[in-house]
């Protein structure tokens, strides 16, 4: 299962202009088909700034991102965009829904950005796995942060991405809300051979995936495979303890 690296990085490095300190300073971690890893560290460990360089979304000052195989900085636009675009499902907070757009149009988009013939039926059935039938037409604004956050999921799915970026996917949502979404990620990994790569801060969310990576200060420093929730938190204690 896991001899196939859908997206693989190597020796990441990245330093935001003006930073006196390195995002990523040597981070080396590949992500396997079908597998489902979650990415925790404390707050400025570098988290979010691996699944941008590894999503392609921004680039590192060195290394390799290799997206099934193909090395992203050999890869010009709009060659880039296109590999995002057909094998990369995202779901960032940062990533905002159109609200010019349906929820049905927002969840059909990046098929539509990519030239591919939207697969409707599918669509329909991720909006009712999520609880979402019946809120095609609606605005994302005239939502809650938790159905919006449940609409950008069903775009994610929606395009059967070989992997899924999710940068605190179930951290605007109630308990029953984050299980269901946790529960979507996993079904995905299971059904469709998905990799999925989720940064969390809760250890009950981490303990869905079948391994957890601690970063820290930019730096790969543990992993956890077939994690529990008491296990990941008694880890997370330590890292952040350094
Ligand atoms: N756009 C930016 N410009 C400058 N520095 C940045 C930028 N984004 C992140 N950083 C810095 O890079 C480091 C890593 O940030 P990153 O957001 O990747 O960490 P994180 O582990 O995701 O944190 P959090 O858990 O708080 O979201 C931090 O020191 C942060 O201050």
């Amino acid at each position: 299962m896991e001899n196939t690296a859908v997206v693989e990085v190597h020796d990441l490095v990245k330093r935001y202009p003006g930073a006196s300190v390195r995002a990523l300073d040597g981070v080396s971690v590949a992500f396997g088909r079908g597998s489902f890893t979650a990415v925790m560290g404390p707050s400025g460990s570098g988290k979010s700034t691996l699944l941008h360089c590894a999503a392609g979304l921004d680039r590192a000052d060195s290394g390799v991102v290799r997206i099934a195989g193909e090395e992203l900085s050999r890869l010009r636009e709009p060659r880039l965009t296109e590999a995002r675009r057909r094998r990369v499902g995202f779901v960032f907070q940062a990533y905002n829904l159109l609200d010019s757009l349906s929820v049905w149009h927002n969840v059909l988009l990046p098929q539509r950005l990519a030239g591919v013939r939207a697969d409707r039926g599918w669509a329909e059935e991720v909006l009712r796995r999520v609880g979402l039938a019946g809120f095609e037409r609606e605005r994302p604004s005239r939502l809650s942060g938790g159905q919006r956050q449940r609409v950008a999921l069903a775009r994610a799915l929606a395009g059967r991405p070989e992997i899924i970026f999710a940068d605190e996917p179930t951290g605007a949502l109630d308990l029953a809300s984050g299980r269901e979404v946790l529960g979507l990620l996993r079904e995905a990994v299971e059904r469709t051979g998905t990799a999925v790569v989720m940064v969390t801060h809760d250890p009950a969310a981490a303990a869905w995936a079948d391994r957890v990576v601690f970063l820290a200060d930019g730096r790969v420093v543990g992993e956890l495979a077939a994690p529990t929730a008491e296990a990941v938190a008694g880890r997370m204690t330590a890292v952040s303890a350094r």
